[in-house]
């Protein structure tokens, strides 16, 4: 069984207009979609702004409403079950955000700010808590005088290992992990991505981990899902992704990685610009009347693709 099983899951934000403020028309912000994150596993999504990972994320984590299909959780439906049988379920599922300034209250010290979901779960001693906020400092790697400074006393970088520890301190099973270096330089990205995968061994964490940057994704993912306009375009694993795209959208994303060899740059630009001319020409081969993508194919065990049927033999 998976730890997280999401099904035909919908999230549809209402817009409101007019002298009475009623609802016009609706954003549908995730619109269908299916994928499972096994237990101990990285899974990727993927897609540019706007096209639905962050609504994904926090519906996961309970902070968005669901407007229909299920969350299945160990085997159970979360999105059916009321607050109270949620608690281990809250305390098992935590989140990092992008911001680490915006997402950690700026009033409140280190301490108060990793001991918030411990006083939430665990109601340890106050002495206990400082112990427990101690061991946690020092799995990420800061030091015990950072207790009683305030969040914008530390580097991004180190920001974002408090907003880890706050999220690990509950022993989560899953974390969601939303965009969680991309505010960072790429020497700190790397530090971070490779601490992530490191306190991933040492506690057997499963991430749902959103990004925008495949490059990024490529060094922390095995299962990767392609996000555009509310539905997924491809999902498949590393390889399926990244070295058989089929849908042109995952190949327009692989032609944005930025190309670290300047030898490779002219190479990569020149491969940016045929993908968008391929775009141009085709784009409607790859979506339907309204523009959305088509129900997702299976293609081979493990690679699925959103085109309908008759156009997948000449893809394939
Ligand atoms: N609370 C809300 N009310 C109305 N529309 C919303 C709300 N939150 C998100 N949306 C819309 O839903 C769509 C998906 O937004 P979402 O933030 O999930 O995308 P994203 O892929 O995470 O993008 P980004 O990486 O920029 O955060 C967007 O069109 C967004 O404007």
């Amino acid at each position: 069984m998976s730890l997280i099983e999401i099904k035909d899951l919908k999230v549809h934000y209402p817009i409101r207009s007019g002298f009475w403020n009623r609802v016009t028309n609706q954003v549908k912000a995730v619109d269908g979609i299916n994928f499972s994150i096994e237990a101990g596993e990285t899974y990727g999504l993927v897609g540019e702004s706007g096209s639905g990972k962050s609504t994904t994320g926090k519906s996961v984590v309970g902070l968005e409403k669901v407007t229909s299909g299920s969350i299945f959780y160990k085997g159970i439906d979360i999105t059916k079950t009321n607050a109270r049988h949620n608690v281990k379920y809250n305390q098992n599922v935590q989140m990092i955000f992008q911001d680490s300034l915006s997402s950690l209250n700026p009033r409140k010290r280190v301490l108060d700010i990793i001991a918030e979901p411990l006083r939430n779960f665990q109601h340890l001693s106050a002495e206990d808590e400082k112990i427990r906020v101690l061991q946690l400092l020092d799995t990420v790697g800061l030091n015990p005088d950072s207790l009683y400074k305030y969040p914008h006393q530390f580097s991004g970088g180190q920001r974002q290992r408090i907003g880890i520890a706050r999220a690990v301190a509950t022993n989560p099973e899953l974390i969601i992990a939303d965009e969680p270096v991309s505010a960072l330089d790429l020497s700190v990205q790397a530090q971070v991505l490779n601490f992530m995968k490191k306190i991933q061994r040492e506690f057997g964490i499963s991430y749902l981990f959103i990004s925008h940057d495949l490059g990024v994704v490529r060094h922390m993912c095995k299962n990767i899902a392609i996000m555009n306009k509310g539905r997924l375009v491809e999902v498949g694993t590393r390889e399926d992704i990244y070295e058989h795209p089929m849908h042109i959208y995952t190949k327009r994303l692989l032609a944005a990685i930025p190309e670290v060899d300047v030898l490779h740059r002219k190479e990569r630009k020149q491969q940016r610009q045929e993908i968008e001319k391929i775009y141009q020409e085709q784009a409607a081969q790859y979506y339907d009347k309204d523009g959305l993508a088509y129900p997702l194919v299976q293609v081979s065990p493990t690679h699925f693709v959103a085109l309908p049927q008759e156009k997948l033999a000449d893809k394939l």
